[in-house]
């Protein structure tokens, strides 16, 4: 497979109270930068500074939504990596400028989520409506932090670590990052919660232009496997979306910035600079050295945008006085796409023939059962109904045999009967009184039986439900066994592993807190009328506030930010063996200001093996 080899430049302008329109000119057409900045007259007689630039773009989001935003980057792009092709979407800017607000969005609001956690949706919903192909996806998540990687997906306990520093690796089947966790997952909120997990992860600090400034390169990766379901095609596709946020640019001023604040600009603006070279080189069809290895970050996207690759999206975001020009369009001109791998796959049944199979064999003694009530139910339903049609017939027939009745007596009376004391009724009005005494009868009868019928029927009705919800879920449970459960939690199936059969897996059992389970239907109740789709971000973004929640590992308490857990004045935090620094989740402060009553314990100098606050 090849796509168009064009990388896409976008501008999304952060909304300012105050735009400097003297300085920026957007075109008419949406797709154009003018800048005008004036000469500084202290430039002495000879000024050759430059004051103007005009830049060409695919597209100026001004005033944008996240919905637009994501409709023009990204929707597309998702689109092609579900059809085998891989993509990549990179936000850059100054500080402050709206690159994480972009890619992963506000943090609790469903409507302004960013762009990972729609293109999240996007696979996930587009493969609930393949039919005939099933779609696996893994993500991995990884920072870099001053020219070393981190998994933000790493069990806490690993991540930060010395020893556990991933490092990157040319392979035969491309670039790698050794060590880095890939995470199969299952469904949106899955893939949500990883997200979110990672965020909190994530080294940020305050800076002038913004308080919550990330401070690292941050990647994350959705690798997509497209089968087909089809016996008899063995093929599978496979793509991946690289979603990255860049730490954010800026002007190193003499006297500013200080110490560690300092030291992370420098790596930032270097492997700006290094992402910016590798642009302009692979622009230049004449070079024959890509200079990958500058920098870690180029040397871990050699994939994402070297040769035999895709079409990286690129959103520059600016606050209204920066622009820089590093990835305009015609500088990234002539990538090219890798052709996507077509691996051999174990022949696949789609979810209906499954359901076949397993109705003929695990779960061929409930279906019976279903089968048998449901027979039951439809003879009583019948029944019910011929009931009723009787016992109509019996109330007309009731109430035609009470009105010859009252002609009957009507005639009598004015025949002058009456008044002789005594009343004489002919064999007629007789058979009428009788008549109606039977039919009375008959339909009480037929009234019991109709109740006793009623609930009996919901009685079989309730049977039928349940033998039908047993027989689905029993039957996801078997399908994700044998066809989509990661390996090591099929072996954790088998017998003597540690999940019974028949068991919903463990992870997969969401236990919330009453409180928070309340609070979590109050929020569904809101947004559910207008947006069902925002079920599964409440849900992860639950799980993820619940893992971090303040005061739920006793002796230690939890803040707002990204490191939660911070320790007691009381305790000394942990360390790792073989490591010579805390684990980093106790955190070296950000937010000192916020961390009340704890003990804030400054990290130690590293200076020859970089490693994350
Ligand atoms: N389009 C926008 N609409 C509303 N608020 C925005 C927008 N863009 C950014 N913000 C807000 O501006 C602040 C800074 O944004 P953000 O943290 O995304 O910047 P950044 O470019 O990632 O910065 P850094 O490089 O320092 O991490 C945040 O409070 C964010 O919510």
């Amino acid at each position: 497979l090849r796509a168009p080899s064009r990388v896409m430049a976008f501008v999304r302008v952060k909304p300012t109270a105050h735009f400097a329109q003297d300085m920026i000119r957007l075109g008419a057409d949406n797709k154009s930068i003018d800048i005008y900045i004036q000469k500084n007259p202290r430039g002495g007689v000879v000024n050759n500074s430059q004051t103007d630039w005009s830049f060409k773009l695919d597209g100026v989001l001004h005033n944008t939504s996240q919905e637009m935003v994501y409709d023009t980057v990204a929707k597309d792009l998702v689109c092609k990596a579900l059809q085998g092709y891989n993509g990549t979407i990179m936000c850059y800017g100054q500080t402050g400028a709206g690159k994480t607000y972009t890619m992963t969005g506000a943090a609790s609001e469903y409507r302004n989520r960013g762009i990972i956690p729609r293109a999240i949706q996007q696979v996930f919903k587009s493969a609930a409506t393949f039919l005939n192909i099933l779609v696996t996806v893994r993500i991995s998540y990884l920072e870099i932090y001053n020219e070393a990687l981190f998994d933000l997906l790493a069990p806490a306990l690993g991540r930060g670590c010395k020893d556990s520093q991933l490092c990157v690796m040319d392979g035969p089947q491309g670039v790698y990052v050794k060590g880095l966790s890939i995470h199969p997952v299952s469904h949106e909120e899955e893939a949500l919660h990883l997200l979110f997990e990672g965020e909190t992860n994530r080294v940020i600090g305050e800076h002038s232009l913004n308080k919550n400034s990330s401070r690292s390169h941050c990647i994350f990766t959705m690798y997509l496997e497209c089968r087909s379901r089809d016996y008899t095609n063995h093929k599978c596709l496979k793509s991946k979306i690289t979603l990255i946020d860049l730490a954010g640019s800026e002007r190193l001023s003499k006297t500013g910035s200080e110490g560690q604040v300092r030291v992370e600009a420098a790596y930032i603006n270097k492997s700006l600079s290094f992402l910016e070279q590798l642009i302009i080189a692979l622009a230049d069809p004449k070079r024959e050295h890509m200079p990958f290895r500058q920098s870690k970050l180029t040397h871990v996207l050699k994939d994402s945008l070297g040769k035999g690759c895709h079409c990286p999206q690129l959103l520059q975001s600016w606050t209204g006085q920066v622009l820089s020009s590093a990835f305009t369009r015609e500088s990234c001109n002539g990538l090219e796409r890798a052709p996507v791998s077509v691996s051999a796959f174990r022949p696949l049944l789609s979810k209906q023939q499954a359901f076949e199979v397993f109705k003929k064999e695990a779960g061929q003694e409930i279906h019976r059962i279903f089968r048998d009530n449901k027979r039951i139910l439809i003879a009583k339903k019948k029944a019910s109904h011929s009931v009723a049609q009787r016992l109509n017939s019996l109330k007309e027939e009731v109430e035609t045999t009470k009105e010859a009745l009252e002609a009957q007596k009507k005639k009598r009376r004015q025949e002058g009967e009456e008044g002789k004391g005594q009343v004489i009724i002919d064999e007629n009005e007789f058979s009428l009184i009788v008549k109606l005494k039977e039919l009375k009868e008959e339909h009480r009868a037929g009234f019991s039986e109709l109740k006793d019928l009623k609930a009996e029927i919901q009685y079989c009705q309730h049977l039928v439900d349940k033998c039908r919800k047993r027989l689905i879920s029993e039957f996801e449970i078997w399908y994700n066994e044998n066809y989509r459960l990661p390996k090591d939690v099929k072996k954790a199936l088998e017998p003597g592993g540690n999940i019974r059969p028949g068991m919903i897996p463990i992870n997969r059992v969401m236990s919330l807190d009453e409180d928070e389970q309340d609070k979590f239907e109050q929020v569904q109740e809101k947004v559910l009328p207008d947006c069902p789709g925002s079920v599964s971000f409440y849900r992860a973004r639950m799980r993820t506030d619940q893992k971090v929640t303040p005061g739920r590992v006793p002796g230690w308490i939890g803040m707002e930010g990204t490191f939660r857990i911070i320790q007691t004045r009381a305790e000394t935090p942990p360390t790792i063996p073989g490591c010579s620094r805390p684990c980093p989740t106790w955190a070296e402060q950000i937010h000192p200001e916020r961390a009340g009553n704890v003990h804030l314990e400054k990290a130690p100098e590293t200076p020859q093996s970089p490693s994350r606050p």
